[in-house]
């Protein structure tokens, strides 16, 4: 089923910090509603929630801090090191975060909506959205920015990058391309052109 919903949804993807959130930034401060996965899946693992329950069931009650709450590195630590261990976290994590989003794409109304998706190419969650806007910087662009903004070393790094697609099959998937190599200034014109276009997109799909 494609999206569910009358709103003309945006897919922004890339791989890991391309500047998916930096380039969403952008979108909001244009006035476009933005939802993001990664915050949706921050939600379902809040403390009291069932999503929280069923990780501890699964990995463990070592993955909770002494202040009940997930303890996100070391369950970083753990999942991209272990195929079998991030499909089940997979598994338990993206129907949480679907329906969230489904309920929250539910509030909206607006022209369209940016809906920022770490994985939208390598799971189902491609089939909520109208188009695909890929960030694509290099692979070794991503790796020295993710070792500088997480502060971890390259075999970390590489480990998350080798956790998602390649490159160029998430270009393949694109219907848009925003190339973010450069400094952050050359993404502003670059985003208010895109947005032209999808406004433009989504009056043709729900004129009037
Ligand atoms: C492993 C977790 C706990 C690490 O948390 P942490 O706060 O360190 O990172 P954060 O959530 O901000 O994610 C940062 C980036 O890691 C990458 N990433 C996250 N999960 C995955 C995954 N399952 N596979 C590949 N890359 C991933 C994405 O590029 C994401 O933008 C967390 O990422 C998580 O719960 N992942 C599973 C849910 C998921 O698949 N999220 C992606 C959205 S569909
Ligand atoms: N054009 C740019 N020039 C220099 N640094 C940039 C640029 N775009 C983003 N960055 C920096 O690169 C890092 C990654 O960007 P950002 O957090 O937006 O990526 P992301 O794709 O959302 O990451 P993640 O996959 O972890 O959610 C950040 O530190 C950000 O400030």
């Amino acid at each position: 089923m494609r999206n569910p919903t009358s709103l003309y949804i945006v897919g922004l993807t890339g791989g890991v910090a391309s500047g998916k959130s930096t380039v969403a930034e952008l979108f909001a401060e244009l006035g476009v509603p933005v939802l993001d996965a990664d915050v949706a899946a921050r939600e379902v693992v809040e403390p009291g929630t069932a999503g929280l329950a069923r990780l501890v069931d699964t990995f463990g009650a070592t993955i909770i801090d002494k202040h009940g709450r997930l303890d996100r590195r070391s369950l970083r630590n753990v999942v991209f090191q272990d195929q079998t261990a991030r499909q089940q976290l997979e598994a338990i994590l993206h129907p949480l975060i679907r329906q969230r989003l489904l309920d929250q794409l539910d509030q909206i109304q607006a022209a369209y909506v940016i809906l920022v998706v770490p994985l939208l190419v390598e799971s189902d969650f491609s089939k909520l959205v109208d188009r695909i806007l890929v960030i694509d910087v290099p692979v070794e662009t991503q790796r020295s920015r993710l070792m500088q903004r997480d502060a971890c070393d390259r075999t970390q790094a590489d480990a998350i990058i080798a956790s998602q697609t390649e490159r160029q099959r998430r270009l393949d998937a694109a219907n848009d391309v925003l190339e973010n190599s450069a400094g952050p200034n050359e993404l502003k014109p670059k985003v208010e052109a895109l947005h032209r276009h999808y406004l433009s997109l989504a009056a043709e799909r729900n004129p009037g």
